[in-house]
């Protein structure tokens, strides 16, 4: 059997190669299997058959392939990130899954909006304007105005080719205008814009503007207009690696689709006739037409999603049967999640990032506690304020992930001056998300980003409460969370330590060593036949110990981690 490919010798190998490729004919790439790719790829992989290649970005690439001819279920990707290319999408190593292509382009329904509104390619100079509500169902949850402006740049600023040019604050004391503020403020605004140095886009740091306010803005300003879903959007199209997240991407752009028709009919509506002959359609049909054909989309991508969640269910049946603990990994994105993940399992292979949802894939990863017992971790997708629930929806079937995880480990970054507003964020959408209460309940909270707290009152003030200090970049506090980890799966799942005495010849021993997690082999001290095992198993596995060897002489079982 061929090795599994390692990932830095994977990347330095193919760098070049890739690179290459990936700016000339993707497509030439398709050809898997084909002589050249096999050539190029064997020094890694060796003789494995490549299934297929199955994402190929820019940056990125992406295979399945399969040990031997014989193994037909157990194929795995493999993913190569060529760091020479610009703009580096960042691909982790996932499962991925065939969708229809078609699916995931959204050509038909460019004339909706232009086609440079999504994804322009130039990037954008943008004005960032925060409106600061401070009262009602909009006020927004982070704490300061200053802290939510400061976000809302990052935001911009994490997205290639976009800048902030200007930015302000203005107070808000009824979203739901037309012009979203007062006449004078809204001269102002606009006075203000026309004013900065060649600004291209807005972006209104709110959570959706309405079709009718994002229409007037537009008129106004004559340059795009972006709320806080559009720009998440934005960074989600730009950020999705597999087809999974790209389909979920397209779902979420359903409800931006539909609502910029819907402005567009009310527009036309207003203009009466001259309106409608300007979409070059004949009336009601040409909305009706339309809204089919975005509703004919919606379902198809919903059914593919319900495909890919059924191959998920059994790849999470696989992982059940092996019976590792899951570890879903939750957090504010930028909390450092994926930073924690990797220095968990030591993975080399994840690549952290001081960017706003660095990780859009569901990703799971091996690694091991203390008592050797082998777990998956899960990194997910970062939660972030103040996004319409839609958007958190569509990437719903990710998260089940986190549904069916046996322990939620929930990374807080503690330097970050509003880390208070952000755990309440967290905390309410994993309730949004139908988290199961007993999760809720026993979810550890780590306070990462230790290493970069100065302030002794900072300290202090969390110094009561249950959150866990760590530094997931400097390895602090990492070897107390693994002890807490494995505190919680033995409390919450139905593994427990057993003390074992087992023959010393047999098939003992190696069927422990299969079945469950072996912490310690000793010599029994007066019997030269028996050996005592430290053993942590589920109620199943000592069933079906049970029923292979029989009662073993001592079968006491601990619920501690001792
Ligand atoms: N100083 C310091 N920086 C850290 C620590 N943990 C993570 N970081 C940095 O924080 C940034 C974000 O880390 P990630 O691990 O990508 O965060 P994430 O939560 O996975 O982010 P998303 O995937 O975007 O939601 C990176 O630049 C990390 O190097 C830490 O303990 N200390
Ligand atoms: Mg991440």
């Amino acid at each position: 059997m061929n090795p599994l490919p390692c990932q830095p010798c994977l990347r330095r190998l193919l760098k070049l190669w890739v690179s290459v490729q990936l700016k000339g004919n993707f497509h030439t790439l398709r050809g898997v299997n084909s002589p050249a790719l096999k050539t190029r790829l064997h020094p890694v992989i060796g003789t494995s058959q490549i299934v297929r290649v199955i994402g190929i970005a820019p940056g990125c690439l992406k295979l399945v392939c399969r040990r031997t001819p014989a193994e037909t279920s157990r194929s795995f990707t493999t993913s190569l990130t060529a760091n020479s290319h610009s703009e580096d999408t960042g691909c982790e190593t996932g499962e991925d899954f065939e969708v229809d292509e078609s699916l995931l382009g959204d050509k038909k329904y460019g004339e909706l909006y232009t086609s440079s509104y999504l994804l322009p390619t130039g990037g954008h100079r943008v004005f960032v304007l925060q409106p600061d509500v401070k009262w009602g169902p909009k006020k927004a949850s982070l704490t300061t105005a200053k802290l939510q402006l400061s976000e809302a740049c990052a935001l911009v600023e994490s997205l290639p080719k976009w800048t902030v040019v200007e930015k302000a604050v203005y107070t808000l004391k009824n979203p739901d205008k037309k012009y979203l503020y007062g006449k004078g403020n809204f001269a102002e605004i606009t006075q203000r814009i026309k004013r900065a140095r060649a600004v291209t886009a807005v972006f209104v740091s709110t959570d959706m503007l309405s079709s009718a306010q994002l229409a007037t803005m537009q008129q106004k300003w004559k340059i795009p207009v972006y709320d806080r879903y559009t720009m998440v959007l934005q960074i989600f199209k730009v950020r999705a690696c597999t087809k999974e997240a790209k389909l979920q991407v397209a779902l979420a752009e359903v409800p931006f689709y539909r609502s910029r028709l819907r402005g567009m009919h009310d527009h036309s509506l207003d203009k009466q006739a001259g309106g409608l002959a300007a979409l070059g359609g004949a009336g009601h049909t040409f909305f009706e037409q339309r809204q089919r054909m975005l509703q004919e989309k919606e379902l198809k991508i919903r059914k593919a999603l319900a495909e890919i969640k059924s191959q998920r269910e059994l790849l999470r049946k696989g992982r059940r049967k092996l019976q590792f603990p899951v570890i879903a990994v939750v957090g504010y994105t930028n909390a450092g999640k994926t930073s924690l993940i990797k220095a968990m399992t030591g993975d080399e292979d994840m690549q952290p990032r001081d960017q706003l949802f660095a990780t859009l894939d569901v990703t799971a990863h091996a690694g091991t506690l203390p008592s050797l017992m082998k777990v998956i971790y899960v990194d997910t997708v970062g939660f972030i304020s103040d996004i319409p629930t839609s958007l958190i929806d569509a990437f719903i079937a990710t998260l089940e992930d986190v549904l069916n995880a046996d322990v939620i480990v929930h990374v807080r970054d503690i330097s970050h001056p509003d880390t208070s507003a952000q755990k309440v964020n967290v905390l309410h959408t994993l309730q949004e998300l139908g988290l199961p209460q007993h999760l809720l309940d026993n979810i550890i909270e780590v306070c990462n980003k230790a290493d970069l707290l100065s302030s002794p009152d900072k300290l202090a003030e969390e110094e009561d409460s249950e959150c866990l200090k760590i530094s997931a970049t400097a390895g602090t506090g990492l070897q107390t969370l693994a002890a807490r980890v494995e505190e919680t799966i033995m409390d919450h799942t139905d593994r427990s330590l057993r003390h074992l005495r087992i023959p010393s010849s047999g098939q003992h021993l190696s069927w422990l060593y299969k079945e469950a997690t072996v912490r310690s082999v000793k010599s029994h001290d007066h019997d030269t036949e028996s050996l005592l095992v430290e053993t942590v198993m589920t109620e199943a596995a000592y069933a079906k110990f049970l029923r292979r060897f029989g009662q073993p002489k001592n079968g006491r079982r601990s619920n501690k981690n001792q």
